[in-house]
């Protein structure tokens, strides 16, 4: 294995950075380069060179995660992972990884969070697939069942500039109760959304509710039997389930298209329950965010439990070492988490900790696949209760 270590970058080094990442994901046009130039300046970009030669690069933006229990918390939104063709397979995302864990533990992060290119690489820095993505599709005219109640008032269309303000009011009302959903302000938002907005996609489209808002893009296109235009669910936040009605209502009942999609939807998105014919929406699932506990430590007490536990956790963590050991999880009267010589009663990989950790996957379920093994009776069952949360969570920022 060569010596390639990761590390903060000079500015001639950053000026490299979009050409590496580009190359990395076979972007090599200038227009495609300079798309990603301004990423720099919010993502905290770091390297790894090949002696002078520029070869890998990840960032990370600052974010705020809503956790269960409606809490939310500093989360490292990890982002452009890659290595120059030529150059790979021989440890530079390993190095990487290695550079920006590290400097996370030491800033304090106790929590990193990605959307996986692919589905086998993050597992061995202790990632864990945390959320699933439903790829929704409904077509147009999809009937409500009978007695469905819908918002009479009015969702408005609106510019960007005239929209931001309530969308944001509302997301920061909406967000801490949805487990995986990130904070919708401050600079790192603006910059992904910038960063979003010149994928190439078409212009984002805001659509007001008093209760909720939907942001979309609507992709043309034209059959010989007609239009057949696809609409492409960005954002939809709704504080009524009324109002949640009325914003599907106004997608499925919209001129010249043909089908709504949402690509990034949670597991249960409740439109599924409000179709006449359930089986109009077609779902498919995927990873979603996959998530790392950087600090188990702090991470554990960071969230909210379901039920009742207390139990010792027996927790392996190659890659991250400082958290490995035996930890003694409390979560009543408080959730209090410490480390003890107690025998363990559960043993399980940090990843999957980190996949059980937003209530997503349960450990009933990761136990059946032989990843978490139960020593004492009841112990698995009661963690899991512990950890399960009423509505699964989901990631619907890119990112
Ligand atoms: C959050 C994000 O940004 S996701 C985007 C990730 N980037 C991409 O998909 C762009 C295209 N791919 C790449 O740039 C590179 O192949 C990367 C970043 C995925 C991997 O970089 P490399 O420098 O080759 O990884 P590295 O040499 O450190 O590999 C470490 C281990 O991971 C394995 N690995 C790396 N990539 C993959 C993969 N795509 N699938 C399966 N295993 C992989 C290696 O085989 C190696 O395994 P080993 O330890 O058992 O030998």
């Amino acid at each position: 294995m060569a010596d390639l270590d990761a590390r903060e970058l000079t500015d001639a080094e950053l000026d490299e950075f979009p050409a590496v990442f580009g190359a990395a994901f076979l972007q090599d046009t200038d227009d495609e380069i300079e798309r990603w130039r301004p990423l720099v300046d919010h993502i905290r970009p770091i390297g790894v060179c090949d002696g002078s030669e520029l070869i890998g690069v990840a960032g990370h933006y600052d974010e705020a995660i809503a956790l269960p229990g409606g809490v939310v918390r500093p989360v490292a939104a990890v982002t452009t992972v890659g290595v120059k063709p030529g150059h790979r397979r021989r440890g530079a995302a390993t190095a990487l990884m290695r550079r920006q864990l590290d400097g996370l533990r030491a800033a304090g992060v106790p929590l990193a969070a990605l959307h996986a290119s692919e589905g086998a690489i993050y597992g061995r820095y202790g990632y864990g697939p945390a959320s699933t993505s439903n790829h929704l599709e409904i077509p147009r005219g999809a009937r409500f069942r009978p007695g469905a109640e819908i918002d009479e008032q009015p969702v408005r269309e609106l510019p960007l500039e005239r929209a931001r303000a309530e969308f944001q009011r509302q997301h920061a009302r909406i967000f801490p109760h949805r487990a995986g959903w990130l904070a919708r302000d401050g600079d790192a938002w603006e910059a992904r959304e910038r960063m979003r907005r010149s994928a190439g996609n078409r212009p984002d489209r805001f659509a007001l509710h008093p209760q909720g808002h939907v942001v979309y893009r609507g992709k043309p296109d034209w059959t010989g039997r007609g239009p057949n235009y696809e609409l492409e669910i960005v954002a939809l936040a709704a504080e009524t389930p009324q109002a949640y009605a009325a914003l599907w209502r106004y997608l499925l009942d919209f001129d010249l298209a043909a089908e709504v999609v949402w690509p990034k939807a949670a597991a249960d998105e409740p439109i599924v329950h409000l179709l006449a014919d359930p089986r109009a929406a077609r779902q498919q699932h995927f990873d979603g965010l996959w998530l790392r506990l950087i600090d188990v430590a702090a991470a554990l007490p960071a969230r909210g439990y379901a039920a009742e536990a207390d139990v010792v956790l027996e927790v392996s963590d190659d890659f991250c070492p400082w958290n490995a050991g035996r930890w003694r999880l409390r979560t009543a009267p408080e959730v209090a988490v410490s480390r003890t010589e107690s025998p363990a009663q559960l043993t399980l990989d940090v990843a999957d900790l980190a996949a059980a950790y937003l209530g997503g996957t349960t450990l009933t379920s990761l136990a059946a696949a032989g990843r978490v093994r139960e020593h004492e009776a009841g112990a698995l069952a009661a963690a899991s209760r512990a950890f399960a949360t009423d509505r699964p969570p989901n990631c619907p920022d890119a990112f």
